[in-house]
């Protein structure tokens, strides 16, 4: 006798079990497709609101919304069937306190069935955190460069040069390690700064352009497929490069319905032939 057995999909507490064990493999995922494509091979799918900038043409993450995050959140969770799922918190749905946080978490959780958040802040932020956590919802930190503080911080830069900000990140990196977290995202920190937290924090640190001493790494997926080219920053791999592909493929379409050579008879209906 033979049963059906379908693998469950990785949990945050598996996630926050891999510190120490092997580095923690997440991409950002938008999309039902993409997110099907990425699921076998990654532990962690991150539905990130840098979807502002690399869907929607934003200048910035700011005016990302709760909407915008639900509809991507349900067609990433259409798509996977291994990966953990966690959804971004948009600039302004928790900043204002932790029953703020709580209702929009919720919100996120119960319309997107992800299974946990991510928020970004250090100090600051770990009675929100806590807050979420003790009524149960997953919550993964963000600490170091958090973009939706560019207006406050004038610019998308990394830290940790000066003693001061290392100081200062690595104070909310073990608020945040100790506040209830399953995981944090460390951005844009120098690798000392990376090793030093990664080497204090109980929970694992997932990188991005903060260097290979964190215990994950995690990037933005149009970036390293190379379908994102309007900027790229110094932590940035292309493991391939799309948009020459797409450009191609674009203009050989152009070309053949000016020819009329698409569509060929293969892509044509015709009718049944008759008996005569
Ligand atoms: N497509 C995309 N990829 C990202 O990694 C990303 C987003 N969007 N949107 C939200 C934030 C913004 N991020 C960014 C954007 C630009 C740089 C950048 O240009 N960095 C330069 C300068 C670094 C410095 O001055 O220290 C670099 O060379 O890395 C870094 C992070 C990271 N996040
Ligand atoms: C790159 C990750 C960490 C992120 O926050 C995002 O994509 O919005
Ligand atoms: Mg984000």
């Amino acid at each position: 006798m033979s049963m059906a057995v379908r693998k469950k999909r990785l949990t945050t507490a598996d996630i926050t079990a891999l510190k120490g064990v092997r580095p923690v493999v997440s991409l950002t995922a938008y999309t039902t497709p993409i997110a099907k494509l990425l699921d076998p091979h990654c532990d962690l799918l991150l539905v990130g609101d840098s979807l502002g900038m690399v869907l929607y043409g934003l200048p910035n993450t700011i005016p990302v919304t709760m909407e915008m995050m639900i509809a991507h959140g349900q067609a990433v969770m259409r798509g996977v069937e291994n990966a953990c799922v966690i959804v971004d918190m948009p600039f302004g749905s928790y900043q204002e306190g932790p029953e703020q946080a709580f209702r929009n978490a919720a919100r996120l959780m119960k319309e997107t069935g992800c299974d946990g958040v991510k928020l970004e802040g250090g100090a600051e932020m770990a009675e929100t955190i806590s807050f979420l956590t003790l009524r149960g919802i997953p919550v993964m930190g963000h600490v170091g460069l958090m973009p939706q503080q560019v207006n406050a911080s004038g610019g998308y830069r990394s830290l940790g040069r000066t003693t001061a900000e290392a100081e200062k990140i690595k104070r909310d990196a073990l608020a945040v390690g100790h506040s209830g977290a399953f995981s944090m995202v460390v951005e844009g920190t120098i690798e000392p700064l990376a090793r030093e937290i990664s080497d204090d924090c109980p929970i694992p640190t997932i990188g991005i352009g903060a260097s290979p001493a964190c215990d994950g790494q995690v990037l933005v997926v149009d970036d390293m497929l190379g379908v994102f080219t309007d900027f790229k920053p110094r932590f940035v791999k292309h493991f391939a490069s799309l948009a020459p592909v797409i450009s191609r493929a674009v203009e050989d379409y152009a070309a053949e319905v000016k020819a009329r050579s698409f569509p060929g008879p293969e892509h044509t209906f015709q009718m049944k032939k008759q008996p005569l």
